[in-house]
Formats: structure tokens, sequence, C-alpha cells
């Protein structure tokens, strides 16, 4: 079961690649996707959930390609993805949200509504499903998009960076999440935070300047930074030894 970048280019603007032939495979339970600004995370994800069509090459699910319509629809099926900057759609509760999403991926618009329940369940809004989406805070919002990733029974869900703006408690809300939700569903989590990252995560690849500059399980990427320090300590200190970040 993973998530293969075969040869894959991809340039937002002519002559700039973001990433050149780029072969790369997620194949963790749950992978962190770790990388300095501008390294080509979101880039990589939006190829991975096939909202960008690489130039060349090819991105597949478990064998399934993205390339044709209908082979896309079915790929977005099984692909869930949870974009940076996501949005509280004007005048929806948040169970309408949920299932607006269910039925935008296929589901009939009973199943999509029935299937909200299980959905906000999942990450814990059931309390607030009848409320207005743009009332909810930016930690609840964040939930809501999982839940939009999931509602129609994804298999892998990519989220580009989750986190980012939430503060400590919504953070660890957050991960406690992904680490249930880890059980029946893959993840690829890009972030900037190392905290916690042995508890949650299985693999780690770190990416820079478009090119993965390690892969493989968590222990490895600890293993970079040994001593007696803290995971937190030795998780920053392994980042710290692979990347030179933007220029
Ligand atoms: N829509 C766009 N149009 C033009 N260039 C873009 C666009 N999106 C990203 N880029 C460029 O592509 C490169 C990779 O950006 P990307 O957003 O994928 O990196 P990132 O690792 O996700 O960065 P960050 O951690 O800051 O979010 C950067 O040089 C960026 O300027």
């Amino acid at each position: 079961m993973s998530l293969l970048y075969t040869d894959c280019s991809f340039a937002h603007r002519p002559r700039r690649p973001v990433l050149s032939s780029l072969t790369l495979e997620f194949a963790g339970r749950c992978t962190v996707l770790l990388g300095p600004n501008g390294a080509g995370k979101s880039t990589l994800m939006g190829v991975g959930a096939s909202v960008l069509v690489p130039d060349a090459g090819r991105v597949e699910w478990r064998g399934l390609g993205a390339s044709g319509r209908r082979e896309r629809a079915e790929y977005r099926r099984r692909v869930g993805w949870l974009p940076q900057h996501i949005g509280a759609v004007p005048g929806l509760t948040v169970r309408e949200q949920a299932a607006y999403a269910g039925w935008l991926k296929g589901l009939s618009k009973r199943a999509a509504w029935d299937r909200s329940v299980r959905a906000l369940e999942r990450v814990r809004l059931t309390e607030l499903a009848g409320r207005r989406s743009h009332e909810l805070s930016g930690g609840q919002l964040r939930r809501l998009g999982i839940a939009q990733a999931v509602v129609h029974e994804a298999e892998l869900v990519l989220l580009d960076e989750p986190t980012a703006g939430l503060d400590p408690v919504q953070r660890g809300v957050f991960r406690e999440l992904v680490g249930e939700l880890s059980e029946s569903v893959r993840f690829v989590v890009s972030t900037h935070q190392t905290e916690d990252l042995a508890d949650i995560y299985d693999a780690v690849v770190v990416f820079d300047r478009g090119v993965p500059v390690f892969q493989g399980d968590t222990a490895g990427f600890l293993g970079l930074a040994p001593g007696d320090g803290s995971p937190e300590r030795r998780a920053e200190d392994a980042y710290r030894s692979l990347v030179r970040g933007e220029v």
C-alpha cells in the first residue's frame, strides 16, 4: 500500500521546475513530510492529491493512477486531501459542509448526509454539527477539514501543514486525532513541527529543494542524531543535519 511518484516533474512557472524526475514512495502508515519553506512540500502534496497534474511522470496510489478523467475521479475517492488553507463554506452548517464534501467526491446526497455523522464523530465535532462552519475556531475548522477528507472513507489522506497557526493544546488534539484515525486511514502529513514526531509517525520523509534528502522509518531518522537527548531534541537535530533551506 503506497503512494508512488515515478519520474515526476512539475513546474508552476516555465523553466522553474519544483519537481524534476522525482521518484519517491510513501509506504508508511503515518508519514511525516518535513522540509524548509519553499522545499516543494505543498507542490508534492498537490500532485499526490491529483489537484496538480505533473508535466511528466506518474503518481499512483496502490497502483491506481490519476491521469485520465475517470481514473482521476476514482483516485480522488480513495485519496483525500486537506490543503493548507481550508475555508468555511458560507451559509453551511458543519454537518452540511462535511456532507457536501462527500457529495463532491461522488457519494449520493443521501449517503453523503448519512456518512457525515460518522465523519464528524471521528473528529469529535458531533456537538457542533448544527453550527455554521464560519463560526468555528481555527482548530475546529482543521478538524472539519479532516472530516471532509475522510467522509467518503478515503484510504489515504494528505494533510498539508494542518497544525500551522494552532496553539499547543489544539496541536495536541490534532495529533491525537491523527494517531487514532491512522489505525484505519493512512496519512501523509506535511509540517514544520517536529515535536512528538516519534509518538505518531512511523515514517519520515525530509524534502529539500525538490529532492528527498531522507526517507525511512522514524527510528532511522532519530538515529541521525544519536545521544541521550529527548526525542524532540533529536528530531530537531536530525532535521537540521539534513536541510540546507531556501537560498
Ligand atoms: N502557485 C504558484 N505559482 C508559482 N510558484 C509557486 C506556486 N506555488 C509554489 N510556488 C513555488 O514553488 C516552490 C515550492 O513551493 P511549495 O509551496 O511547494 O513549498 P513548501 O515546501 O510547501 O513551502 P512552505 O513550507 O513555505 O509552505 C517555491 O519556490 C514557491 O515559490
